[in-house]
């Protein structure tokens, strides 16, 4: 077999988790702000509540709110006692008007930072930041049907997935697995990794253009067009029946729960009885407490696409209902790991 061009396998000498950490955590700070700015803290002092009855209470819709529920506990300034959310000794001391403690000045004057602004009404529609009604505000999916945006957001894909790819690809069993499918592949770097390193496989990258294009000039420039092809359609629309291993990386973070729902369910129905499903993202907790860096990096999900990071408890529900066997989650590198599923 001929080696690839680049050497997908291999790992970068330096470890880079703090220039991950500071681009994922980003939008986090102004979620925080936007509930100050609320006083939220406050009023769930006096009324600890459901996240049912805070989304009542606020008029806020239940995609964002979780998000920001489960920011607040990761940090410990809330907990949760069975579905009750109560504030903490740290909450109350410093996050509620009233204390002599409370920090809230201290943040007033973020109030007007547009990412801030947007968290509100992402928090009370319930849709990303820019589909609140505003006609020339930026839709993302649109954006990636134009050819320079989806250059560059595939671009800043492929460069963050040339090192989590490969970490990825090393922890992977895929001993007797013969085709994967990387669905809403972007550059394909999922798949040129996994197949570097498992020289047995070929892959297939599924996405639509003018992505599709893009993907199939760095297949050919890394050398890995013999066993790494493209195929174009939309995800929601049906999948290619031919492959035994589906990998959605970094895909189902950008919908809602209906569409993971709907995503699974086409997976489970492409997939031959006893095919691998791959999910590789940023995972929440069973639990719902941790870790901090994927609540934060679920405020820029949140805030500008359709998603969330959903946790492995959502993860292994959504599966079962679909007809897969949940297996453990696994960490990989920078917050990311993966979760198996075979299908039934
Ligand atoms: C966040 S990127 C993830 C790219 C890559 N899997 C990774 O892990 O870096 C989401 C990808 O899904 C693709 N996508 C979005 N909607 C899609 C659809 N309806 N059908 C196929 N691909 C879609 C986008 O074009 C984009 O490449």
């Amino acid at each position: 077999m001929v080696p690839f061009m680049t050497d997908l396998t291999a790992s970068p000498v330096t470890d880079p988790l703090s220039i991950y950490r500071y681009r994922d955590g980003l939008y986090a700070v102004d979620l925080v702000t936007a509930a100050l700015s609320l006083d939220f803290f406050t009023w769930l002092a006096a009324h600890p509540s459901t996240l049912a009855e805070i989304c009542v209470h606020h008029g806020f819709k239940e995609r964002p709110a979780d998000v920001m529920m489960t920011l607040f506990v990761t940090n410990s300034w809330v907990r949760c006692n069975g579905s009750t959310f109560h504030l903490t000794p740290t909450g109350q001391e410093h996050l509620c008007s009233g204390s002599e403690w409370f920090l809230g000045p201290y943040y007033a004057s973020l109030h007007d930072r547009p990412i801030a602004r947007d968290f509100i009404q992402v928090l009370r529609t319930g849709k990303p930041a820019g589909w609140s009604g505003d006609k020339a505000a930026f839709d993302w999916h649109k954006a990636m049907e134009q050819e320079d945006f989806a250059r560059s957001f595939t671009a800043a894909m492929d460069c963050r997935g040339r090192y989590l790819a490969q970490a990825l690809a090393k922890k992977l069993d895929l001993t007797g697995r013969n085709r994967l499918l990387d669905i809403g592949a972007g550059s394909g770097i999922y798949a040129c990794s996994i197949a570097a390193q498992h020289p047995h496989l070929s892959a297939v990258v599924f996405d639509q253009a003018p992505v599709d294009r893009i993907a199939g000039k760095l297949i050919t420039e890394r050398g890995c067009a013999d066993r790494v092809t493209v195929t174009t359609g939309n995800m929601f629309d049906g999948l290619p029946t031919d492959c035994d291993v589906h990998l959605f990386s970094n895909v189902l973070h950008d919908w809602d729960v209906n569409e993971v729902r709907q995503l699974l369910a086409i997976s489970h129905a492409s997939l031959p009885p006893g095919g691998l499903l791959i999910i590789h993202d940023a995972f929440i907790n069973a639990d719902k407490t941790g870790p901090l860096h994927v609540a934060e990096y679920s405020c820029l999900l949140m805030h500008s696409t359709q998603g969330k990071c959903y946790s492995t408890g959502e993860y292994a529900a959504l599966l079962t209902e679909a007809g897969f066997t949940p297996g453990e989650y696994q960490d990989t590198v920078v917050g990311r790991g993966f979760m198996l599923a075979t299908r039934g």
